[in-house]
């Protein structure tokens, strides 16, 4: 459904992506992660038609973005990170507006918008303006209006930031009606666990290259260096924490509470056992000490590790 080959952009003397390969495949969901300033929004804007890429080509459904912007924004419903809101307008009016901009008629509009409420859960708030719904009412609305042409690709960056944990949850469960309906969907979010379980493949972004693409696993399989290790101590927690941070060869130390603490190391088995034997000489007393499992959380600062502009908030925290 997507298809990127070499793309680029640069602004001014900003690269903002560079050399993208990227396929989606149609009908999948496609998470894009990564931290602000990752290069996910000029990606999308390339593909919604909406900015010209400076090298490289883009296709939806096989159509060149740049030789067929028209067919490609029938087969696209975009919806940018921030969008203009119509606060004068009734939520039935602000769709009814959108749709007759591409040409439909009135009697298909009035039986398509009380659908589209439907789907995006707003069925009482049609005569509701749109400034007095809450954000996550808006941000629905907002995926509603997206949808008015019946797009096969839907394009949403960063549809769930600034909104509440049930209002996410609720536009989750939407993006999976979506995708039980046959959408493709491409989404962004520099919130890993966001996406997991919504998501087919992922690309994670940073610094305008894609640095991990597939599956979870395969991410993860991507990642040859670190390990996170779980250890629990009986007492003096906060010791073996502040221990822990200072040691030259960890990472992340993560303190889950009742002793329990995950801990990103670099380095191999070996280093391991090292740390063990330090803690214990350092006299912490050490319970439990193993290899964990990594979790979204661990792959995603270990990939996006590095330089990032300090906003990234992984714990699904806005
Ligand atoms: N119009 C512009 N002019 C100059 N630089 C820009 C412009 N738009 C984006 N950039 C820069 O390009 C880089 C990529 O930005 P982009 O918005 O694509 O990232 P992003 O991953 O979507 O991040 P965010 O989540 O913050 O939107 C950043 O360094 C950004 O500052």
């Amino acid at each position: 459904m997507i298809q990127t080959e070499g793309l680029s952009k640069v602004y001014g003397n900003v690269h903002a992506l560079k050399n993208l390969d990227l396929e989606v495949a149609k009908g999948s969901v496609f998470g894009f992660i990564g931290p602000n300033g990752a290069g996910k929004s000029t990606t999308m804007l390339i593909l919604s038609t909406l900015l010209e890429p400076s090298a490289g080509r883009a296709f939806v459904g096989g159509y060149d973005v740049l030789r067929h912007p028209r067919k490609v924004r029938k087969l696209i419903g975009y919806m940018p990170d921030f969008f203009g809101v119509y606060d004068q307008f009734k939520a039935v009016e602000y769709l009814d507006f959108f749709a007759a901009s591409y040409g439909i008629s009135k009697a298909e509009r009035h039986a398509l918008i009380p659908q589209l409420l439907e789907l995006v859960n707003l069925s009482d708030k049609g005569d509701a303006y749109v400034d007095s719904l809450s954000r996550g009412m808006k941000q629905r609305l907002g995926l509603a209006r997206c949808l008015v042409h019946d797009p096969e690709l839907l394009i949403l960056d960063e549809p769930a930031s600034g909104l509440d944990p049930r209002a996410r949850i609720e536009f989750r469960e939407i993006l999976k009606e979506l995708r039980d309906m046959g959408k493709t969907i491409m989404i962004s979010s520099h919130i890993l666990p966001e996406l997991a379980d919504l998501c087919d493949d992922m690309g994670v972004m940073e610094n305008g290259e894609l640095v991990a693409y597939g599956n979870v696993k395969s991410i993860a399989a991507q990642l040859q260096t670190g390990r996170v290790v779980a250890l629990r101590v009986s007492e003096r927690q906060e010791a073996a924490a502040n221990f822990l941070r200072e040691h030259p060869r960890v990472t992340r130390v993560e303190e889950e509470g009742d002793g329990l603490i995950r801990v990103g190391l670099e380095g191999d088995e070996r280093e391991q056992a090292t740390l063990l034997r330090q803690l214990v000489q350092a006299d912490i007393p050490v319970a439990q000490f193993h290899l964990a499992e990594k979790n979204l959380e661990d792959v995603f600062m270990e990939i996006t590790k590095g330089e990032s502009d300090g906003s990234v908030e992984p714990s699904g925290v806005e």
